[in-house]
């Protein structure tokens, strides 16, 4: 594996546009991508392939473009919040206790947040400051479907209301006080539920991506009207994906045809029913479950915590990264 050597300070390639009053500062590709230019290049032939087996059509300009420098970023912002902890720390008199630096990664159903996630999962093991990197996904968090169901929230998967948001909260708690092997529960795509009795752990990484629809949510007020933690308090940096909202659905359409001639094929799918339909039936399908449930939950929940990350990717039809806005104040 490749490694570099250290995050020196970036030095802005160009001037970014900061409208006043914004807390955000645009930067358009061309801006981002000449801070890679500078970057010792991470990659060798058997890292491209690793990352190529990540399953995307994913483009490697793109990744060197606009993934390295954002790793590059990233890789400084846990080098700073670091040393935080450690002041905070000598403040307190107390021994210091490394946490995981957690990052999360916010957008619609479709818009590519794995894809990011596990891209960002590859090049921040790469600094020799976080060689370990794990990532989780929040439906992990939802209800089983029993519960949904008993619930009446069936057509609801994914809206804030279908996840388990005290679990959450344990355990991402659980992590960043850097405790040993802290479970979660793990979701299935293939039966389309929580699988029983199987977890997923997390050891003490230096970083951790949580990825979800709704990671930036702002906490629910409680019966009594106060307001207890959020998920994304315990955050150290987030990003939303963002994207156009026809090129999601279009893209949610492409993945489900893709599935359809792939992982539906298994009787063990959920979606198997799906597998027999004609290419017509399929793509009417598709849009019928993204207009009920995704897109209106993007409409409702998810975009509209967008102003909420510290990064917002704004991505074109065809996935590359058109601008990035990062919050400055
Ligand atoms: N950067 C990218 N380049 C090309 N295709 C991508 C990219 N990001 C995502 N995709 C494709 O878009 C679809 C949705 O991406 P995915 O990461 O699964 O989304 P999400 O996790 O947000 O549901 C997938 O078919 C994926 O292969
Ligand atoms: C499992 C999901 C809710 C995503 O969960 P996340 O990891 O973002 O918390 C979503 O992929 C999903 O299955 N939505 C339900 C509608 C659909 O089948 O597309």
């Amino acid at each position: 594996m490749a490694h570099v050597t250290s995050p020196e300070p970036v030095r802005p390639a160009a001037p970014v546009n900061q409208t006043p009053g914004s807390p955000f500062v645009e930067l358009d590709r061309a801006t981002w991508a000449r801070l890679s230019n500078e970057l010792e290049q991470p990659f060798d032939e058997a890292d491209l392939a690793r990352l190529l087996a990540l399953g995307d059509r994913l483009d490697l300009d793109e990744v060197r473009e606009v993934y390295l420098p954002l790793s590059r970023l990233l890789a400084l912002y846990v080098e700073g919040t670091d040393k935080l902890h450690a002041a905070t720390s000598r403040f307190l008199g107390e021994h210091r206790r490394r946490t995981p630096f957690v990052i999360g990664v916010a957008g619609s159903v479709a818009v590519g947040k794995s894809t990011t996630a596990r891209v960002l999962q590859e090049l921040l093991r790469r600094w020799p400051g976080t060689p370990k990197v794990d990532l989780v996904t929040t439906d992990g968090f939802l209800f089983p479907n029993a519960e949904l169901l008993r619930r009446g929230i069936m057509e609801r998967k994914g809206f804030p209301e279908s996840y388990d948001q005290k679990a959450l909260l344990r355990f991402i708690s659980a992590v960043k006080s850097g405790a040993p092997k802290v479970e979660a529960p793990r979701y299935s795509h293939l039966s389309y539920d929580i699988v029983p009795g199987e977890r997923i752990v997390v050891d003490q990484p230096d970083v951790l991506i949580v990825e979800g629809l709704n990671v930036l949510a702002p906490a629910r007020p409680r019966a009594d009207g106060t307001v207890g933690l959020a998920l994304s308090d315990f955050f150290d940096f987030s990003i939303y994906v963002d994207a156009r909202t026809r090129d999601i659905e279009r893209w949610y359409v492409d993945r489900f045809m893709r599935l359809r001639s792939g992982a539906f094929a298994d009787p063990a799918s959920f979606f198997h029913r799906y597998a027999s339909l004609s290419d017509a039936e399929a793509v009417t399908t598709a849009l019928g479950i993204w207009r009920s449930i995704n897109e209106p939950n993007l409409r409702e929940n998810v975009r509209p915590t967008r102003g909420r990350a510290r990064l917002v990717l704004s991505k074109d039809a065809d996935h590359s990264i058109h601008h990035m806005l990062l919050r400055k104040l």
